[in-house]
């Protein structure tokens, strides 16, 4: 008989979702999008700026509505579900959680690009004493060598995360490397730290590689309803949810409902269409952050390039999280040339 595995689900609609909208859902959105997502079963739902806490910035982006009243908002609609914030360290401080603890969150999850993990260690600190779920999210994982993936891993645990993710914030990975990445994690950590695994669609592979994943001992699965998130979006919540029933895992996430709400109340909302088209799959293509694909559509109209183009530039020159301005810069460069 077919292996029946158990994974945990996070819904990240709320907080990816926000890349793909330009942070621009309104509070009474975010209360409509959590409501529905509650009645799906969904363990963890993600809701704060796309870039974290403090992630409204000229930098990143500033959303429609203050932090506090998207979070006060969802923690208010939520029965079942525990709310989470993601925190990158230098855009969001431990002041920015406490705020958020205030607001009801129970998770945080503590996001460093893959080789620097140990900028995480006060903050994974500090998220454990105030009694948090408390997530390692290692960004731009298809980077990064086995090997290192796994110390940096180690040490997220040894700060005291209750799991940690790879995280594929270009959509970059296909379904070996994935195998390859997640086994070697759950070898290396011990067996009450969980791993976790974020995709990106940019490949069309998320639901083939989030499978993966699960069947290499990943149990904390990222989605979103309709696929709603940077690039080509993420694992698409509903689309996975089936696959797994027909795959033996066990979600806890109910399909009709997840279906509803993608239909319903996500796809209504969208500012336009969650697909691999020619720049999303440049992301994909060139192993760039799925975040900057807006930054570039801007900048490549701005000094009237391709966007593909900056996308690929940015892809060989290794730029990762934070280093957005660098978008601009590679367009005004492709503009001169
Ligand atoms: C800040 C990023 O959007 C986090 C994430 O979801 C990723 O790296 O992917
Ligand atoms: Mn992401």
């Amino acid at each position: 008989m077919a292996q029946i595995y158990q994974v945990e689900m996070t819904d990240v609609t709320l907080r990816d979702g926000m890349h793909a909208v330009r942070h621009q859902f309104s509070a009474a959105d975010a209360r409509a999008i959590a409501s529905a997502l509650d009645g799906t079963g969904v363990a963890l739902i993600e809701a704060t700026h796309g870039d974290g806490l403090g992630g409204s910035s000229i930098q990143y982006g500033f959303s429609k509505e203050a932090e506090e009243d998207y979070l006060r908002a969802v923690c208010g609609v939520v029965k079942h579900a525990k709310v989470a914030a993601l925190l990158l360290p230098g855009i969001g401080t431990v002041s920015d959680l406490k705020r958020a603890v205030d607001c009801g969150i129970q998770a945080v999850r503590v996001a460093t690009h893959s080789t620097e993990a140990d900028i995480s260690e006060q903050h994974i600190g500090e998220a454990r004493k105030l009694g948090l779920d408390t997530v390692g999210f290692l960004m731009m994982s298809h980077m990064t060598p086995v090997h290192v993936l796994t110390e940096e891993a180690r040490k997220m645990a040894s700060y005291g995360a209750h799991a940690v993710y790879i995280v594929d914030s270009a959509g970059a990975m296909l379904m070996d490397e994935v195998r390859q990445k997640v086994s070697a994690l759950r070898h290396a950590l011990p067996d009450e730290v969980h791993v976790g695994f974020h995709a990106h669609n940019n490949l069309g592979v998320s639901v083939a590689n989030s499978i993966a994943a699960v069947e290499e001992g990943a149990y904390r699965i990222d989605a979103s309803l309709a696929g709603l998130g940077a690039g080509a979006g993420n694992t698409p919540l509903e689309v996975f949810v089936a696959a797994c029933e027909k795959s033996g895992i066990d979600t806890g996430v109910k399909l009709y409902p997840a279906m509803d709400a993608a239909e319903d109340v996500v796809r209504p909302r969208m500012h336009r269409p969650i697909l691999t088209d020619r720049a999303s799959l440049t992301l994909g293509y060139a192993g760039v952050y799925s975040s900057f694909l807006l930054h570039a559509f801007r900048a490549a109209e701005q000094f009237g390039v391709d966007a593909r183009d900056v996308l690929v530039e940015l892809g060989r020159r290794r730029v990762v999280g934070g280093q957005e301005d660098m978008i601009v810069d590679v367009a005004v460069e492709l503009s001169r040339k």
